[in-house]
């Protein structure tokens, strides 16, 4: 196994008018661990993708081992020995982690020797620093153990140069650790060079060796990473724009908005049981709820939702009992966030303006479908809520990932907010989107609402909310004001063991 050193020369991409990616040159030598930064929107993804073939540059080129590669398709790229690992996982959870690696050869057999491919595996498998059990379900895969997988499967594939794309999002800190310390130690190896994209500075600090930062489409400066402070890398990465102040709270609770009794539901899997005996959001309070992803989370943003029926229990918003449904959603201002919200709370053919008017369609009636007035109102709140998008016009879809978010929140946070209900809001945003929303957050807090907020980032819950309970097994097995929580206590009720 050699590590594959990487260099783009002048990359420029450019989707119609906009310039996504402006004579961005970055050398990524082999053995080296590489990290790209940059605010949401600056390019990283574009740079990647048009060095995997996903996109074609407009300008530039590429060398790979210092030869000129024209890397036509992923399937070029692949051959020279490069490889991606994405965010979310790519694998099949019924099937084996030996299947899985079989399945993803593009010259997998039809019919396949199972004991002979068995034997192969495990061999390769002895000889990686990190093992992850071939014979298991990949449903039954801790997230840190499928995110080795991951990698493991590009290396079993010969890929020699791997791009990582957030790849420790989904992972707890431990197990974010853990597969980043055996990635440096592939590269310090010279098995691998490693090109990751990340808005933690932390990582970047503890493994990775040089830095590029990305702004607006440029490269902006970059080096090795001891020689930067992350005060200089965050410097690098917003320029001049400064960072949203949190806003504090402002008066004391207030009454209770939202109350879950009983409640008693199944769990996606059907075998286990969803009990919340009590939970009560008051007016003028964040409520976070901590816990490892798979702990029920999901199926209570369902039932709040109304996706998923109750066999018992009951709930009332403002007193009243409460069946989720639209419309009394709507009639108690009541909002939802919801993970992915490309997937889940747009429609991504649509323009960012249609997008932003979505909500109010069906319910304001004749003020809304006025085009000038939808038109006025998607540009300020664009303004607003800093979303980076060629024009108000463009497909959603089109945006990165980050502006997504911005644009879902501009549109739920705007108006009177009575009940705020969210899943994960900061995933995958940059920092100075993290300490905005946060500070949207807050100000709708201060504004009386009651929120709810569903997070696997403790420090997120640690950082925002009034009062803490923690889920594990379908059930709230801790509560308790933020001031007054221990983060250790906390940790051991999320392993389920208060
Ligand atoms: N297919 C496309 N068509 C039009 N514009 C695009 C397309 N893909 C990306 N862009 C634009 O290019 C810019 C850079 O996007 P990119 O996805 O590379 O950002 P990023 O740095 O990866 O952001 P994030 O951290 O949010 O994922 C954005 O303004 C985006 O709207």
């Amino acid at each position: 196994m050699t590590a594959i050193g990487v260099e783009t020369l002048n990359m420029t991409m450019k989707f119609g008018g906009f310039t996504a990616l402006e004579d961005c040159s970055i050398k990524i030598a082999p053995g080296s661990f590489h990290a790209l930064l940059g605010e949401n929107g600056a390019g990283k993804s574009t740079l990647v993708k048009c060095m995997m073939g996903f996109y074609h540059a407009t300008s530039g080129q590429m060398l790979v081992d210092q030869r000129e590669a024209r890397i036509s398709d992923p399937k070029a790229a692949h051959a020279l020995g490069l490889g991606m690992v994405y965010q979310h996982f790519t694998l099949v959870p019924s099937l084996t982690v030996a299947e899985n690696l079989v399945i993803s050869r593009e010259d997998a057999p039809n019919i396949i020797d199972w004991r002979s491919e068995r034997a192969a595996l495990q061999d390769f498998m002895d000889g990686m620093p990190f093992q992850v059990p071939l014979d298991q379900p990949v449903r039954a895969l801790a997230a840190g153990e499928k995110q080795k997988l991951e990698i493991l499967k590009q290396l079993y594939l010969g890929r020699r140069f791997l791009i990582l794309d957030e790849p420790t999002s989904v992972l707890t800190p431990d197990e974010a650790d853990e597969v980043l310390s055996h990635m440096r130690a592939l590269c310090r190896d010279g098995a691998i060079s490693v090109l990751m994209i990340t808005h933690k500075f932390r990582e970047v600090t503890a493994y990775a060796d040089t830095v590029s930062v990305l702004r607006r489409g440029k490269l902006v400066g970059g080096g090795k990473v001891a020689e930067l402070s992350h005060d200089d890398m965050a410097g690098l990465m917003m320029g001049e724009a400064q960072l949203a102040q949190p806003a504090h709270r402002a008066g004391t609770r207030g009454a209770p908005i939202l109350e879950l009794a009983g409640i008693k539901a199944t769990d996606r899997t059907g075998r286990k049981d969803i009990r919340i005996d009590s939970l009560r959001v008051h007016a003028v309070e964040i409520v976070g709820v901590a816990g490892i992803s798979g702990n029920g989370q999901m199926e209570l943003m369902e039932i709040l939702t109304g996706q998923r029926p109750c066999q018992s229990g009951e709930i009332r918003v403002k007193g009243t009992p409460y069946i989720a449904s639209r419309s009394e959603a709507h009639r108690h201002n009541i909002r939802f966030l919801p993970e992915e919200p490309l997937h889940n709370a747009c429609a991504p053919r649509m323009s960012v303006c249609d997008n932003i008017a979505f909500r109010s369609f069906d319910t304001d009636g004749g003020f809304w479908l006025s085009g000038r007035n939808m038109r006025a109102r998607a540009f300020d709140l664009v303004n607003q809520f800093k979303v980076k998008t060629t024009s108000i016009s463009a497909p959603i879809s089109a945006l990165s990932g980050g502006n997504v978010q911005r644009t879902v929140l501009a549109r739920e946070l705007s108006g009177q907010v009575d009940l705020l209900i969210i899943s994960n809001p900061c995933f995958g945003l940059d920092f100075s989107a993290v300490s905005e929303i946060r500070a949207r957050i807050m100000k709708a807090r201060n504004a009386g609402a009651a929120v709810l907020i569903l997070s696997e980032d403790l420090d997120e819950i640690m950082e925002l909310t009034d009062r803490v309970l923690v889920m594990s097994e379908g059930a709230i097995t801790y509560d308790m004001p933020t001031a007054e929580a221990d983060i250790a206590t906390i940790g051991h009720h999320m392993g389920g063991h208060g």
